[in-house]
């Protein structure tokens, strides 16, 4: 099936580099939020980044300028309804994406390719709350999107072979690699990624590090590009306790505990860098580490 029009429901740190890559591959867009300032932002962060790949000379400015100009926004979510696939990248909670696609599903057509951007929820119970199970898929983009470039493709139980040929095809026209995982807790990246993480919360929880020790023997001792608390902060600690959680539930062992104090962290509202507060604060001119 020949994919022209993407729908990008969710305009957060994803959605946005989402709806980014789309563009710029020459896809039109039509990016949804139940927030107009969350909408207004994206297509802030969309140019801005699209600055920055202008001066490291990656795309030129008539290309970029293009790209802006296939990206539309809307509130109402029945506008996706003419589109050809959907990407849903909302907040990680499952009951926020079975409410989307229920109210969604009556306006798209038939043939239309259903995804989920989620980093950790089951795609074959996602799917079952569709009527489309053969047409949905986990298609799971990395943070930053226009910089990383793997793309995470994954089968639910019913997830047909033109779905999954589609999207190969998909990815590749976007420049990037998919890597295929199969319909487990958090599928491969995150598995590996998000017990690091927690593990390094509970190694400040534990005293044995500070923040900044944390990080600095990591990106100096492991060669990570930034430190476990940063990259934390980067995600989005909602997002990371989610992901504990879902892991947690799903494989009922005590190894995937979240730490109590990414729980606090959390529940105080601190998510890291998109509430300019979490590991660091971010609130003045360099990040300060909060313990
Ligand atoms: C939670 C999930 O479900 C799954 C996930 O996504 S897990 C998170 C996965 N992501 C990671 O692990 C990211 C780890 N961090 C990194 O790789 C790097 O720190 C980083 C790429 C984010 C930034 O790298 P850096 O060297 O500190 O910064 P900087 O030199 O400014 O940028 C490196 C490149 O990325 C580009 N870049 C950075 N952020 C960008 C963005 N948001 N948009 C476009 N380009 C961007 C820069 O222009 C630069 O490009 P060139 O190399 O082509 O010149
Ligand atoms: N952060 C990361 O590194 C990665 C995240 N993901 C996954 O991508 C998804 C999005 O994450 P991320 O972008 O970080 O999250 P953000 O919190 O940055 O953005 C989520 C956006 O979805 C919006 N939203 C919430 N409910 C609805 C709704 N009913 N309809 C439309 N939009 C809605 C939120 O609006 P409001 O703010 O008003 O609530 C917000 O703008 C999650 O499933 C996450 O697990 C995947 C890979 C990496």
């Amino acid at each position: 099936m020949e994919i022209t029009k993407v729908g990008v429901v969710g305009a957060g740190q994803m959605g946005n580099g989402i709806a980014h890559v789309f563009a710029l591959a020459g896809y039109d867009v039509l990016l949804n939020d139940i927030s107009q300032d969350a909408l207004e932002r994206a297509l802030d962060t969309v140019r801005r980044n699209l600055e920055r790949q202008i001066a490291r000379e990656k795309i030129s400015e008539a290309e970029a300028q293009a790209a802006v100009g296939r990206i539309r926004t809307t509130l109402k979510l029945e506008d996706l309804g003419g589109t050809d696939l959907v990407i849903e990248a909302a907040t990680e909670r499952e009951d926020v994406k079975n409410a989307i696609f229920e109210r969604l599903l009556p306006h798209l057509k038939p043939e239309t390719i259903l995804t989920s951007n989620t980093s950790s929820i089951s795609i074959t119970r996602l799917a079952s709350r569709t009527d489309r199970p053969e047409k949905f898929m986990g298609f799971h983009f990395m943070n930053p999107v226009p910089v990383m470039k793997l793309v995470e493709l994954i089968r639910g139980i019913a997830t047909d072979e033109p779905t999954f040929k589609t999207l190969l095809g998909v990815v590749e026209s976007l420049g990037k690699t998919a890597a295929s995982a199969e319909d487990f807790p958090a599928f491969i990246v995150n598995r590996i990624l998000m017990p690091m993480i927690n593990e390094a919360v509970y190694t400040l929880y534990e005293g044995v590090g500070s923040v900044k020790s944390i990080d600095e023997s990591m990106k100096l001792g492991a060669n990570h590009p930034m430190g476990p608390l940063e990259l934390a902060d980067f995600i989005g600690l909602d997002t990371c306790l989610a992901i504990m959680n879902v892991l947690h539930d799903g494989l009922a062992d005590t190894k995937y505990r979240p730490c109590p104090l990414l729980t606090k962290y959390v529940e105080a509202g601190w998510l890291g860098r998109k509430t300019q507060r979490g590991f660091y604060d971010y609130r003045g001119e360099t990040p300060v580490p909060t313990r």
